[in-house]
């Protein structure tokens, strides 16, 4: 058996990693969670449940082969991670400043104890250019220099591109739902061979591909779902049959196809595989929600993510991105009070106004071309919503 520790048991930790680690048989699977509600669910006998959704059938599958440990004082995650062969982190980008220095003290003691194992390390994030602030936040757990060589000779610290929706009611639930379309592709080289465990892949050049991915299937997914949400939605599916959204969703992803290629040398083809996915129907729906892909808008709007990044990119080579100015003013008018953050962004408009609130949230200039077309796009979009 090889082991495999799994830290964030939330939505994706569950129903993507643990499952198809699980399915492939000899894999002992553990997983870490600092949510007490994640660690007392998984620890019921009865396990938890996955809904794989792909394109010809519809697996029910129940996991209760794992062992669960809360983040605690007393590390009583030390023997799974001292034993890891690998390590997956279905994180947040936010969750590695506490989670990396956590297992950073724990490598202390593999180093000592069991330091000839190889590990990998796969970070599974939907932001890109994180490994070296997620690299540096290992090395703040350890204290010692030994520590760190002994990290920099036998883990491999690896980057992902994540391209399937997994749906709970919350990170805690134990009813999970995936769509089971692509798979998970891995920044190589692996120490361990990942070869048995079904949906990963290894991939060369995952910097530029995950700017592909981001810039495509999520500008499309937050297009469908900020619109859905002011249409009154609560599904991706529900949204996505709306002509009017659908067809924002073909220009937006329009728009992304002439900044990318324009941008990188890529051409039209390579952004038709990354995006291959979107066309696949599973069988049953996953009833993908549009919280959770709303969710954070202030990380969605940041300078270099899904939305103020690509229209950057179209700004730069001389194409008004109309539709993605469209979704971004969308996205300051979601105004969700169950996300905390769109919370926040509505309080800045309130004080500030929204031209300041735009500059801010994207870090652009706050006269600039994006600024000011983002502002008077949501000040229409308001005028009509009394
Ligand atoms: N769910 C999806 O469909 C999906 C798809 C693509 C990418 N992602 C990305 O995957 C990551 C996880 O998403 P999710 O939907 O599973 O979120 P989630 O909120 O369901 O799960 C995250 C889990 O991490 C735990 N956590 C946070 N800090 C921790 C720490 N320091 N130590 C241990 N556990 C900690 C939380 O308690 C939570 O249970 C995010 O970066 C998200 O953008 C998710
Ligand atoms: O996870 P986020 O918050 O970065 O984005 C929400 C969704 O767009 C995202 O999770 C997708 O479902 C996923 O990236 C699969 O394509």
């Amino acid at each position: 058996m090889r082991n495999v520790l799994i830290v964030g048991a939330g939505k994706l930790g569950k129903g993507f990693i643990g499952e198809v680690f699980d399915a492939a048989k000899n894999w002992k699977v553990s997983f870490l969670d600092k949510d007490p509600r994640v660690i007392e669910n998984l620890k019921k006998p009865e396990g938890y449940k996955v809904m794989c959704c792909r394109e010809d059938r519809t697996d029910h599958r129940v996991i209760t082969d794992y062992e669960a440990f809360l983040v605690d004082d007393g590390y009583s995650v030390a023997d799974a991670a001292i034993h890891a062969d690998v390590i997956m982190m279905p994180l947040y980008p936010e969750d590695f400043d506490d989670a990396a220095p956590y297992l950073g003290k724990i490598f202390q003691r593999r180093a000592k104890e069991n330091p000839a194992q190889k590990l990998d390390i796969i970070c599974n994030t939907n932001k890109n250019h994180l490994m070296e602030h997620i690299e540096e936040m290992f090395y703040r757990g350890m204290e010692n220099e030994e520590t760190i060589a002994w990290f920099k000779d036998n883990v491999a610290l690896r980057d992902s591109i994540i391209r399937r929706s997994t749906i709970a009611d919350t990170n805690y639930s134990t009813d999970i739902r995936t769509s089971v379309v692509a798979s998970l592709l891995i920044q190589p080289p692996l120490y361990n061979d990942l070869s048995d465990v079904e949906w990963m892949e290894l991939k060369d050049n995952i910097l530029l591909l995950k700017d592909l991915k981001l810039y495509t299937i999520n500008s499309t997914h937050a297009t469908c779902a900020y619109a859905g949400y002011l249409k009154g939605y609560t599904t991706v599916e529900d949204s996505i049959a709306d002509p009017e959204i659908s067809q924002l969703f073909d220009d937006v992803m329009e728009e992304s196809s002439f900044g990318l290629t324009h941008e990188f040398p890529i051409t039209k083809e390579d952004i038709f595989d990354m995006c291959r996915c979107l066309k696949i129907q599973t069988k049953d729906a996953i009833y993908d929600q549009l919280l959770r892909v709303c969710w954070d808008p202030a990380r969605k709007l940041s300078r270099n993510d899904r939305l103020t990044g690509n229209a950057m990119y179209c700004y730069e080579h001389g194409l008004d991105p109309v539709h993605i100015m469209i979704t971004m003013a969308n996205a300051f008018a979601y105004d969700d009070p169950r996300d905390p953050v769109a919370m926040d962004i509505q309080k800045k408009i309130k004080e500030q106004g929204i031209e300041k609130t735009v500059s801010e949230i994207c870090s652009l200039p706050i006269d600039h071309h994006i600024t000011q077309c983002v502002a008077e796009n949501y000040r229409k979009l308001m005028a009509n919503r009394k």
